[in-house]
Formats: C-alpha cells, sequence, structure tokens
C-alpha cells in the first residue's frame, strides 16, 4: 500500500462482471477454538473510541469491559432484529467475477469462523506487534488501525521489515487456521478466474498478513499492493483479502481517479443493479494475474451493518470493520 489519495464518493462501475450463484461448498468450519480463548483472560486495556488514543497503546477492536475481558453488552430488541437481518442477507453464497483475475466470494466465511477470527486478532492485537496507528512518512495518518502478522509492512518506506521501526517489535505470525482458510477460497475461485500469470495449481505461500481495523471515519485511499517481491508481483500471486464486521465501500479501477473507480458497495440486494455488488462480513476478495495491480480502497464504513452473531459473541466495536489481506512476499 502507497500513500494514497482520499477516494470521494462519486465513483462509477465501467467493469466486467459476471455473477455465478450457487457455485462455492459450504465453507465448513475451518478454525480450532483452542488459541482463542485466552482473549477472555486479557489484562485491562485502557478506553479508545478509535480516534484518541495514545499512538502506542495497544488498541482493542472488540468493547472492553473495565476488568479486562470482553463485556458483552445486552443489545437492545432493535439492534437485535437489525442485526438478525444483516446476518440473513449475508450468509446467501455466490462468487463474483469483477474482472478478469479479481474474484468476490460472497458470505464465504462463516458465522462461526468470523467469530473466531475476531477473537485471534483481538488477542494477537492487544500483544506486543498489535494494533498501533500507522502513519506515512509526509506526517499524514492513515485512517485505520493496522497490526502485521509474518512481516511488518512500514508505511513510511512503503517496504516489509523484520522489525516494526517504531517501537522494535517483532510481528505476530500468521496463524495456520486462518492459510487454510485462504487456501480453500482460493480453490474456491479457480473456476471462474486465474489469479495467477501461472496456471493453476500454482504455488501460494502467504507469508504476510496486515489487518486493517476502520472505525466509522476509517478509509484508505485508491492504491495498488506493490511492496511485494519482484517475482511475487510478475508472477501474479493473488491478495486475498476477509471482511469481518461491518459493511465498506469498495473502490477498484484502473488509476487514482476515483471518479473512473468502480464501486463495490458492500450491502445485499444490489447485485443486479449497475455498478454494485453484495460485499459484507464474511466476503472474500481476491485479485491476483491480471488484476494484481488493480486501484483499490475504501471509501465509507457502514455502521449497524454487522451480523448479530459477531457482535453478541465477541462484542466487536460497531461501527467496526476488520480487514485481513494476505500476500507472498
Ligand atoms: O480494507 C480493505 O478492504 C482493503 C485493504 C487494503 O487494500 C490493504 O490493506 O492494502
Ligand atoms: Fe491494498
Amino acid at each position: 500500500m502507497e500513500n494514497p489519495h482520499s477516494p470521494s464518493q462519486n465513483s462509477i462501475d465501467g467493469g466486467h462482471r459476471t455473477s455465478l450463484t450457487n457455485h462455492h461448498p459450504v465453507t465448513p468450519s475451518t478454525l480450532s477454538s483452542s488459541s482463542v480463548d485466552a482473549v477472555e483472560n486479557k489484562k485491562s486495556m485502557k478506553k479508545d473510541d478509535c480516534g484518541s488514543e495514545a499512538k502506542t497503546k495497544p488498541f482493542d477492536i472488540c468493547t472492553p469491559k473495565p476488568s479486562g475481558g470482553v463485556s458483552v453488552l445486552k443489545p437492545s430488541l432493535f439492534a437485535v432484529n437489525r442485526g438478525k437481518r444483516n446476518e440473513m442477507k449475508q450468509s446467501s453464497k455466490e462468487i463474483v467475477l469483477l474482472r478478469p483475475g479479481m474474484v468476490l466470494l460472497k458470505g464465504y466465511i462463516s458465522i462461526t469462523d468470523q467469530v473466531k477470527i475476531v477473537k485471534v486478532c483481538r488477542e494477537l492485537g492487544l500483544g506486543d506487534g498489535g494494533f498501533y496507528q500507522p502513519d506515512y512518512d509526509d506526517k499524514t495518518t492513515l485512517h485505520l488501525k493496522m497490526m502485521c502478522l509474518g512481516k511488518n509492512w512500514d508505511p513510511q518506506t512503503n517496504k516489509y521489515v523484520d522489525q516494526r521501526p517504531s517501537d522494535g517489535s517483532v510481528p505476530p505470525k500468521i496463524p495456520p487456521e486462518f492459510l487454510t482458510l485462504v487456501h480453500s477460497a482460493l480453490e474456491d475461485s479457480h473456476s471462474v478466474t486465474r489469479l495467477s500469470n501461472s496456471k493453476p495449481p500454482f504455488t501460494f505461500l502467504p507469508d504476510i498478513c496486515i489487518v486493517n481495523f476502520y472505525s466509522q471515519k476509517g478509509r484508505l485511499g485508491l492504491h495498488q499492493d506493490k511492496a511485494e517481491s519482484k517475482p511475487s508481483l510478475s508472477a501474479g500471486l493473488p491478495v486475498v483479502s476477509f471482511s469481518i464486521g461491518n459493511s465498506a465501500e469498495f473502490l477498484y479501477g484502473d488509476g487514482r481517479d476515483v471518479d473512473k473507480a468502480n464501486k463495490v458497495v458492500l450491502e445485499s440486494g444490489d447485485v443486479d443493479k449497475a455498478n454494485k455488488v453484495v460485499l459484507e462480513s464474511g466476503d472474500v476478495l481476491i485479485f491476483g494475474g491480471k488484476a494484481r495491480n488493480v486501484f483499490h480502497g475504501v471509501s465509507a464504513i457502514k455502521p449497524d451493518s454487522s451480523p448479530i452473531s459477531l457482535i453478541t459473541d465477541t462484542n466487536l466495536r460497531n461501527p467496526g470493520r476488520l480487514n485481513l489481506t494476505f500476500r507472498q512476499y
């Protein structure tokens, strides 16, 4: 990711899109719960509103309770009903080809796995190398919290380094359960497009996962992911992205011009409307091969759009969106 310009809302969609329904198998729960329970025992974290805390404090993606665990507040009946509707809408499964090399797997990650991913990310995010507020070298701030797994991406230099320069922390390892899910998503996307410049099955060994957390004002300007190695980029090895929590508006296109970018509105029911596709909590977006250098970004987060079980089981912040992108250096 390089320092992108902030996108505006007025985007258009000129992209080629094909919808294939009922194409991928229901994903079984692939994540073990072994590493997630420890999160309940974490000691107290300072309160944070996702914008005003000191840059060095760990950031808690779930609403913490004063004693340290996750306080699961009882949601109002209205919130429960809204969350149930979100959950029902988002359970639909389909594969959407956005452009050659760019695939959206709708509702791919089961709620059970979404809950596990949030708990694991929370636990890792509170430890060494956890969530922090990154800045670019021109002192502009990224409008999100970030944690790197595997290798550390340095926004100041747009390079991967072994330690985070601001505090010397070493990035946590990528949990193997996450990689299992990445590989099954890749398998399931092979039916619709080529995700690398070599024929499938190609070798994809992700050693980087950038985890972003967006609050209501979170956004990410149009950019290309090109800090990976030359061989990885020229082989077109994919970026695999998991979305969890609130829906977001995702832009993609051939340049930084927001007006020419396509818009993927992460909201249900829009599959057949021009320029919009469904993309929400549990969706997996993959871009590789011909689409590896696509410009992309996030222009808006939609509060109150998370599935109810995710909120009740994790107390993930609302507004709040977790995004994990897996890459191979
Ligand atoms: O949050 C997203 O959906 C995109 C994240 C992204 O593009 C990145 O981390 O490079
Ligand atoms: Fe990116």
